[in-house]
């Protein structure tokens, strides 16, 4: 295995691979504690590890699930590599060369648990990422039920999140990897089962991290391969600072809107599952405040690139256009 390095969830070690660029540890400090309180005020990272957001999911694992999940479908993305690039669908026509990164099909979760036994055996590996809805079984809506609504409903009104849009269920096999993107999502992502590395970088990091257009399927998404950096093309990449962490089960991790993260089950402690709180971001203040910040920044980019690209009604224009409008000019 390449060169490694070891990483804590506050109570065991992990040997992790290690990348080329350098982190910080992210900060683990109790739900009681005011400058966890402070952090996520102030839009930065934080584990919490005493929240009990997902207790009364402590006793989920694939069997309880099968025997209760009912039998509704659950997205299932299906990879010839660790790797889970996501995409979306309704973007592939604008990139004619596309090559989608990985498979997805509806299946109940019966047809998944027969895919990650028999999977393993074909080399291919499978993630169910799944919106909870009401076709979930009794003992389920109960347990959902169960989680700690008050504490994570206080910190959406204290902070002015916008509304809950979704509770996504993630249940992936051990060394899968979510490449690293960022999401316009504020997020409390809950560990339930197994542990996950977290590798994170503020929205400043965006020069650094050079994400796809917004018009290509994989928008939000770096290009950047961390396993093998193309350094010619993304010579900024050597500057990539972040912020790491390893999530096990009960942790609760802070992932600001617009902070880049990537995702990675840890290789050999089994499958993951998680469940993720999906916030609307905070409202636009009325009173603009100067300078702008790094996220401020990242929607106004967004918002251009999409005028330039509906304003010359062809996707394929829009990178001479943009080069034209910058190269020699800003640079
Ligand atoms: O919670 C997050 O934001 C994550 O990135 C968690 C990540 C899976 C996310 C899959 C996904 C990515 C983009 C749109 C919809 C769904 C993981 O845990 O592997
Ligand atoms: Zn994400």
């Amino acid at each position: 295995m390449s060169q490694t390095t070891r990483l804590t969830d506050g109570r065991k070690s992990f040997e992790v691979k290690k990348y080329t660029f350098a982190t910080e540890v992210i900060p683990r400090l109790s739900c009681h504690d005011p400058e966890c309180e402070e952090r996520i005020a102030n839009g930065l990272p934080v584990v919490i590890p005493d929240v009990n957001l997902v207790a009364s999911a402590r006793h989920w694992n694939i069997d309880y699930l099968h025997d209760n999940i009912g039998d509704g479908k659950f997205m299932t993305y299906f990879s010839s590599s660790k790797k889970f690039k996501y995409y979306d669908d309704k973007k592939c026509p604008n990139v004619k060369s596309f090559k989608k990164p990985m498979e997805q099909e509806e299946l109940t979760f019966d047809d998944f648990v027969q895919k990650i036994n028999k999977g393993k055996s074909k080399g291919q590996r499978c993630y169910l990422q799944q919106t909870l809805n009401e076709t979930v079984g009794k003992n389920i809506v109960s347990d959902f039920l169960g989680f700690n609504w008050n504490w994570v409903t206080a910190q959406q009104k204290k902070n002015s999140f916008g509304p809950l849009t979704n509770n996504m269920l993630l249940i992936g096999q051990e060394g899968n990897i979510t490449p690293v993107h960022y999401d316009e999502q504020e997020n409390f992502f809950a560990q339930v089962y197994g542990y996950k590395r977290f590798i994170l970088f503020p929205p400043e990091e965006f020069p650094n991290l050079y994400p796809h257009p917004t018009y290509h399927p994989c928008d939000r998404q770096s290009q950047v391969d961390f396993d093998n950096a193309d350094f010619e093309k993304f010579p900024k990449f050597r500057n990539a600072t972040g912020f790491e962490t390893i999530v096990g089960p009960g942790d609760v991790l802070y992932i600001p809107i617009y902070w880049w993260h990537q995702v990675e089950s840890i290789p050999i402690e089994g499958h993951t599952i998680s469940v993720t709180f999906w916030y609307k971001g905070r409202p636009t203040p009325e009173k603009v405040t100067y300078p702008l910040n790094a996220h401020q920044k990242v929607a106004m980019m967004r918002n251009i690139e999409k005028m330039i690209a509906q304003a010359l009604n062809n996707p394929d224009e829009v990178p001479e256009f943009m080069q034209n409008m910058v190269l020699g000019r800003y640079t």
